[in-house]
């Protein structure tokens, strides 16, 4: 049976299902899938917390991790026993929840975020979806501000999506971060097929393509690019 928890939102109590607009995976399952990431994402599904926290960003102009993308999250995270994990990006926390599902059950999630408001939503999100306020330390402030205070070798786990001319610096921060045998994940990195296209040279494009470029040529890494979602960057600190 559907759980249907109470959410408020800005102070007035609200059934989940009144904010659900974007179709769930669930709703695309049983169809035969035309392709293999459309397989992916139904494949991926999600529950009524993770649809409204979806929603909420799609009513915010923001975008998450799709489905898929989220699943991987979960997977790295849960391979990893990630106890300490940082979030580039926390959005209405839709990709919050699933490092929080992969995470152990005493892991703490660092999330970062420019924006008070989203954060807010992120918050309440995060109850919702059973975690208590412990498990979440929930940092408001620019990426590039915050990383530095964050200690070296600390973390088992580092997902960056946020602002993509920012990409470079926060893979930088992320080796520091991160203990030997720790992953770095950066959403995004396919730049809507402009990643692969020559003609391509906007600011976003260059930048997220000398990241994908550095990390692979980097002894310290080991990089595989995946293609869920809008593409994940992932590498093993060695
Ligand atoms: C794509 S959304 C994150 C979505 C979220 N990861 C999810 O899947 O639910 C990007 C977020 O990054 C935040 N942001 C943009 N630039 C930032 C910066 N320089 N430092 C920290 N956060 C930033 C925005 O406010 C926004 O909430």
């Amino acid at each position: 049976m559907l759980r249907e928890p109470r959410f408020t939102l800005y102070g007035h109590p609200q059934p989940l299902r009144r904010f659900v607009i974007v179709p769930s995976a669930r709703s695309i399952g049983p169809q035969p899938a035309t392709n293999g990431s459309q397989f992916a994402e139904a494949y991926a599904d999600e529950d009524i917390v993770l649809q409204t926290a979806r929603s909420l960003a799609h009513e915010l102009g923001l975008f998450s991790v799709t489905p898929a993308a989220g699943s991987v999250l979960r997977l790295l995270a849960a391979a990893g026993s990630a106890k300490a994990v940082v979030e580039i990006g926390t959005g209405t926390g839709v990709s919050g929840v699933w490092l929080l599902r992969g995470m152990r059950a005493d892991g703490v999630l660092t999330t970062i975020d420019v924006e008070n408001e989203h954060q807010r939503i992120a918050r309440r999100i995060f109850a919702e979806a059973g975690f208590a306020p412990s498990r979440t330390r929930i940092i408001t402030g620019r990426a590039l501000d915050v990383l530095p205070r964050l200690a070296d070798g600390a973390y088992d786990l580092v997902f960056v999506d946020a602002d993509p001319t920012e990409f470079g610096a926060c893979a930088d921060e992320a080796l520091r971060l991160l203990r030997p045998g720790g992953a770095l994940v950066i959403n995004g990195v396919l730049a809507g097929g402009r990643i692969a296209d020559p003609s391509a040279r906007d600011v976003e494009t260059l930048t997220i393509r000398e990241t994908v470029r550095s990390v692979r040529e980097s002894e310290e890494w080991i990089p595989a690019v995946i293609s869920s979602g809008g593409g994940l960057l992932t590498a093993v600190k060695r």
